[in-house]
């Protein structure tokens, strides 16, 4: 099933949240993520089935279930990597959107999804920073759906990619002034596939020699950069244009020229 089918923002944006100190990067020049790589597949939504005591999900690895006003039995889950594009669990509602005080970056190692054992690929993780923010898609699960959804990030998240749970504060993009609690699965530095902060070069590196069970290390990196493009202007990720850049300046490396095909 496919990810996210996000309709290309209009105008401005009521909801912007825009860093408040730009920090430049080594000869920064204004970068642009590459030009749209096909869109990913349609959101699945589905009507929310009678609704079920959260009691018996199955249990989170450590966030309380976060409630919010309105429906209490019902979820929303952050996702701002590969949940982005691909969540794979029915849901009832989705919102472009962002948090605050959190940065995202390609510090997790995945040797699952985009990377194996002797190659381990690069996957995004959220680092507490005050004047951070991180743009991404929160979906609501209703009913039989929050069981369902929990086990199956269970496996995906936590299980198979070392990720645990926290509870953020997701602001949507086209209601800012309505926050919503939502459940996020984050890789903190004390998980075993942790790799850190690199040289964003050194990532763009790693990113291109890498695949894994579910596909290259560098859709992951051009899916994230299509629906930041999406997003609008005022959805900036230093972190992430930086690397698309790197990818791009070393790409022509990996393509030989026609002269190099040239048959002799
Ligand atoms: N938790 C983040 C990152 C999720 C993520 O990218 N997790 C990897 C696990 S290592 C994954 O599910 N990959 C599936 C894929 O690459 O298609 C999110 O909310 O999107």
């Amino acid at each position: 099933m496919g990810g996210a089918q996000l309709e290309r923002p209009s105008g401005a944006r009521p909801g912007v949240c825009v860093r408040r100190s730009f920090r430049a990067h080594a000869g920064d020049q204004p970068r642009r993520p590459p030009g749209p790589i096909p869109a990913p597949g349609t959101m699945k939504q589905e009507p929310a089935a009678p609704n079920t005591s959260p009691a018996s999900q199955s249990p989170t690895p450590s966030a309380q279930f976060p409630r919010n006003d309105g429906d209490p039995q019902a979820l929303w889950i952050f996702g701002y990597g590969s949940l982005v594009w691909r969540p794979d669990f029915a849901y009832s509602d989705s919102r472009v959107g962002f948090v605050r005080g959190y940065s995202r970056r390609f510090w997790q190692g995945d040797t699952f999804h985009r990377g194996s054992d002797k190659m381990p690929g690069r996957v995004v993780t959220l680092l507490e920073d005050h004047e951070g923010c991180t743009w991404g898609v929160a979906y609501q699960v209703q009913g039989e759906q929050v069981s369902k959804a929990l086990k199956y990030l269970n496996v995906r998240e936590a299980v198979l990619g070392g990720y645990d749970t926290k509870e953020v504060t997701f602001y949507p993009q086209d209601a800012p002034d309505q926050p919503l609690k939502a459940l996020a699965y984050v890789a903190t530095p004390q998980n075993p596939g942790y790799l850190g902060p690199a040289p964003e070069e050194a990532i763009a590196t790693q990113i291109l020699a890498c695949r894994g069970f579910s596909g290259h290390n560098l859709e992951y990196l051009l899916r994230l950069a299509d629906f930041m493009q999406l997003c609008g202007p005022q959805a900036q990720d230093e972190h992430l244009a930086a690397i698309v850049d790197a990818v791009g300046t070393m790409l022509p490396c990996f393509c030989p020229t026609e002269q190099a095909l040239a048959l002799v």
